[in-house]
């Protein structure tokens, strides 16, 4: 080892006599006190490896994660050996990939291909649905699929880094990716399974989100994905949860091609304590995620090489033909909003946060509309930036992480998200500097959806356990494209009602495949993508649930303002703060209000640290015809828009119904 303590010491010298003097140069002398001729490079303990495959064994301790029996446990693996305990969890993941028809297969065993000794002393599983010498085995079930389960972040990245192209390790450390052809989710490709249970359970039809297949179709693109995963080499597995109340927890288990897809559903589920997982058994969910292989276009009900198909009844979700790891967390947030209400739990497309004295505020919205960001925010506790369920115990969040978009993300505006991309957290589709692999959060060329999915508690104030009282505010984000919606109002709640069951926002480019340009839109719940059942039903859990608790609604724009897009400009997020501050605080509560034409909107007079004369409309735009206009227009719309709902009632009675429909524009 060098002892060079460094010049200014004047330990080391330059002398003439070395051999490289007589080239003209001087020797450097790196040992202060010469005590004998033979240079030693090395002065500590001798070396315990005598080779280098010896040296490398000794980096690795044994890992405390995730195969550690617990001494001493009351759980029903308490009784079995280590061995045993591998082999019940290997087979339940033989038994996920295995096909429908043929009686033997998959061959699964635990570890990479690449470590050669994890191929042939692991335990392995072999799946027999029948005696196999009486059928006859095909090539696909002599072969192995090696399963790497549940693993770490950090071989994750070793992963992506050595098998996924378009995978590079940022200057904050995160894991930057690439989704692929599809960058944002494909819902005109979703398929729910219509069967007897789901038929007149699941919303269909006009407006509704889920477009039918039948369950032999749904069986034919379950065997592509699960032969697809078979061929490989080998598949990733994640084992985890759902939703943080733990009386209604859900077994969720993601197979997948990637270690992208692997490490953003450890990102944004539920992450298992080695002992949870221990006890984990067999899962209530399962996605399979073929994404890099598309579906058969001579396939019933194809119209796209994309097809998410989920079949409630199976408890399954198969992906073909799109890598955008978001389908899957919002696949499965549609599994919630089928499971969660059957239990009378209201499931909620919103953020949700709560200050120091516990006060919470649920932030719905539609995408890009300011749930994460807004919920992310540094004077309160943040219990989740997306999807949550409000029960009898208060509200919980279904998910681990958040999925924040970052374009044009500020580290001034958003500094918790700013900080929160590094080591472990995914970058979807970014740009960044060849050489310092510095993000570039301005670049949209390969998206302007580009995103990063972390683990909650990658925010300073995130709230562990992610659970809070009742909600005290529910705040409705829209962004407006118009630019006529003001940017606050207090609403009633037959209008909170009214505008959560109309669900407006102007979609903007990216999240969904095809939207370049903001544009009007209605999503009943502020989430038609993902609710499965007709949107009356949330609405009434939602309006019962807001009464007894006495919550108080809100409509917030977060979009344009003194114009329509292209001609007046988006709210200025500081001054979005500012109003939420407020609301948080109560002060907006008892502020004073004037009434708005057309929608009938309540707007306060003045909000602190936010001009006056930006909250009524009618002051920012220059041409006032042109505004009344456009406010007629978008009322217009939500008349039109609201027509499917007239003859449906939400609640016990007719008068919340009759209330509901008065509460629109009206004009
Ligand atoms: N006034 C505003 N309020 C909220 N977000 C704003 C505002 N102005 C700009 N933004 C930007 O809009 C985006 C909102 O996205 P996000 O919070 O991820 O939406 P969601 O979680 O609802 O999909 C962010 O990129 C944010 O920086
Ligand atoms: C991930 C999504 O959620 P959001 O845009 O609401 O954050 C999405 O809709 O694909
Ligand atoms: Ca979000
Ligand atoms: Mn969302």
């Amino acid at each position: 080892m060098a002892q060079n303590k460094g010049a200014e010491n004047g330990r080391f010298s330059f002398t003439r006599t070395g051999s490289m003097g007589r080239q003209g140069l001087p020797k450097i002398q790196t040992h202060h006190e010469a005590t004998s001729e033979v240079c030693h490079d090395d002065s500590g303990t001798p070396m315990k490896a005598k080779t280098i495959d010896e040296l490398h064994s000794l980096q690795k301790k044994k890992s405390s994660q995730p195969t550690t029996p617990i001494n001493g446990t009351q759980g029903a693996f308490a009784a079995i050996s280590e061995e045993d305990r591998q082999k019940q969890q290997l087979q339940s993941i033989s038994a996920s990939l295995a096909s429908l028809t043929r009686e033997t297969g998959p061959k699964v065993v635990k570890g990479d291909p690449a470590t050669k000794s994890d191929g042939q002393k692991a335990t392995h599983v072999e799946h027999h649905l029948y005696d196999a010498s009486l059928f006859g085995v095909s090539d696909s079930a002599l072969k192995f699929t090696h399963i790497l389960y549940n693993l770490s972040p950090a071989e994750l990245y070793e992963q992506a880094i050595k098998y996924e192209k378009g995978s590079f390790i940022t200057a904050t450390g995160a894991l930057a990716t690439l989704s692929g052809a599809k960058t944002g989710r494909s819902p005109r490709d979703k398929r729910v399974v219509k069967d007897e249970e789901t038929e007149n359970e699941l919303w269909w039809g006009k407006g509704a989100p889920n477009i039918e297949m039948d369950e032999h179709t749904f069986l034919v693109n379950r065997e592509r994905a699960v032969d697809y995963l078979n061929s490989l080499d080998k598949v990733y597995v994640n084992d985890q949860f759902l939703n943080w109340d733990p009386e209604h927890r859900i077994k969720v288990r993601i197979v997948s091609a990637r270690a992208y897809h692997s490490l953003f559903m450890h990102n944004m589920c539920i992450r298992p304590t080695p002992e949870e997982l221990l006890e984990f058994g067999t899962p209530d969910f399962t996605i399979y995620n073929a994404g890099q292989f598309p579906c058969n276009r001579y396939t019933h009900y194809m119209t796209s090489s994309t097809s998410v198909d989920l079949n409630l009844s199976r408890r399954e979700m198969v992906i073909l033909g799109t890598q955008y790891a978001g389908e899957m967390k919002k696949g499965l947030f549609s599994v919630m909003h089928y499971l969660m209400p059957k239990r009378q739990i209201l499931s909620l497309h919103s953020g949700c946060n709560m200050g120091k004295d516990g006060d919470v505020a649920l932030f719905f919205g539609l995408s890009g509309t300011g749930k994460t960001t807004l919920s992310t925010d540094h004077n309160r506790y943040l219990i989740g930036d997306d999807e949550h369920c409000w029960s009898n115990n208060g509200v919980s969040n279904i998910e681990g992480g958040c999925y924040a978009k970052c374009i044009d993300l500020s580290k001034d505006k958003e500094p918790d998200i700013w900080n929160a991309i590094k080591f472990g957290t995914v970058v979807e589709n970014v740009v960044f500097d060849e050489y310092t692999r510095e993000v570039d959060y301005s670049e949209k060329s390969v998206t302007e959806n580009t995103r990063a999915a972390y683990p909650i508690e990658y925010i300073p104030n995130a709230k562990i356990p992610c659970v809070g009282p009742h909600p005290k505010n529910v705040i409705l984000l829209a962004c407006d494209a118009f630019g006529v919606l003001p940017p606050v109002s207090k609403l009633s709640l037959a209008q909170t009602m009214y505008h959560f069951i109309s669900g407006y926002t102007a979609l903007v480019a990216g999240t969904e495949d095809g939207i370049k340009e903001p544009q009007a839109t209605f999503s009943a719940c502020f989430g038609a993508a993902f609710i499965m059942m007709h949107p009356t039903r949330y609405a009434a859990m939602l309006s019962e649930k807001m009464q007894k608790h006495g919550a108080t609604g809100w409509l917030v724009n977060t979009g344009w303002s003194a114009g329509r897009y292209g001609t007046g400009n988006r709210i200025k997020l500081a001054y979005t703060r500012k109003i939420i501050d407020a609301i948080h605080s109560g002060t907006l509560l008892n502020a004073s209000y004037t009434k708005t034409e057309v929608f009938g909107l309540e707007i306060p007079t003045e909000i602190e640290g936010v001009p006056s004369e930006i909250l009524d409309p009618t002051n920012t735009w220059s041409d006032k015809k042109a505004y009344k206009d456009t406010l007629l227009q978008l009322g217009g719309l939500f008349k039109k828009n609201f027509e499917v709902f007239l003859n449906h009632k939400i609640g016990k009675d007719n008068k919340l119904t009759e209330e509901i429909l008065a509460a629109g524009p009206n004009f």
